[in-house]
């Protein structure tokens, strides 16, 4: 099941807080992207994780959740996606939550549905980042280290370069692509257009587009054909 991500290309980001109606939930699950991602920083519950999921699962392409919060955690999804966030001091973020998601689910937890992402987070305005006291003030040289620690040291199935909010640095997002041995690359952060799928695309091998599906639909399918054809 794990091998599912490694053919993804395309992943839109939904967000159990946000309202999203039924024609574009449609538009979106059948625009032929690989996989559905359901998480969010803030605002995320059972109640409106359940809600999206159950919607989703009208449409058969894989739906898995990016846990952020352990209060919803909801059992059902193909993958959990557990992020640990390499740039910040504080071990809440690294491993604190996960020693007391272990403590609390104990037995129940489907390991060989668990799939942990290294995130760099690189957007000091984005909420995940303030959340979590994330040190956005990198070069292209520390990103790259933090991104090789997730790779070769930890050796972590998925190295994440989140600028949520913002259309990144390519030229890191590049050079960590090149730093890279066995993790995939996922970036993520203000995709809004074709263009900018492409170019991100080009530079990562998975691209996640979230808020632009909330802000413009046309132009959040535009990303699908971008980079899918
Ligand atoms: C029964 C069952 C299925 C159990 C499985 C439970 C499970 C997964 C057990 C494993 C144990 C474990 C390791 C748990 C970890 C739990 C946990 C809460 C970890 C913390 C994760 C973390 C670092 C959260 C911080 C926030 C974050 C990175 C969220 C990810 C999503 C994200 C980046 C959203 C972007 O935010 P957005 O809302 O778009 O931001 P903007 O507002 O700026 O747009
Ligand atoms: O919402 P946007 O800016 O597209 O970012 C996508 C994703 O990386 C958020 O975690
Ligand atoms: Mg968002």
């Amino acid at each position: 099941m794990k091998d599912l991500i490694q053919s993804w290309r395309h992943v839109f980001k939904l967000d159990p807080d946000k309202e999203i109606g039924d024609d574009t939930l449609e538009a979106v699950c059948m625009s032929g992207t690989d996989a559905i991602m359901v998480g969010g920083s803030t605002g995320v519950t059972y109640e409106n994780t359940v809600d999206l999921l159950s919607r989703i699962r009208r449409y058969e392409l894989p739906c898995v959740q990016e846990v952020s919060d352990l209060e919803a955690v909801v059992p059902g999804f193909d993958l959990y996606m557990v992020p640990m966030i390499l740039n910040t001091g504080d071990t809440t973020w690294i491993m604190g939550r996960h020693r007391e998601g272990i403590e609390r689910y104990g037995y129940m937890i489907p390991w060989e549905l668990i799939v942990t992402e290294g995130y760099i987070v690189l957007n000091g305005e984005a909420a995940v980042a303030k959340l979590t006291g994330a040190d956005v003030s990198l070069e292209a040289g520390a990103v790259s280290a933090y991104a090789q620690i997730a790779d070769k040291l930890m050796r972590l199935p998925i190295l994440y370069l989140e600028y949520s909010g913002t259309f990144g640095d390519m030229d890191i997002v590049r050079t960590v692509g090149r730093s890279l041995e066995q993790a995939r690359l996922f970036y993520g952060g203000g995709i809004t257009n074709a263009e900018q799928a492409a170019e991100a695309a080009a530079a990562a091998d998975t691209i996640v587009v979230g808020n632009i599906v909330y802000d413009n639909l046309e132009q959040a399918l535009d990303t699908v054909k971008a980079v899918k054809g």
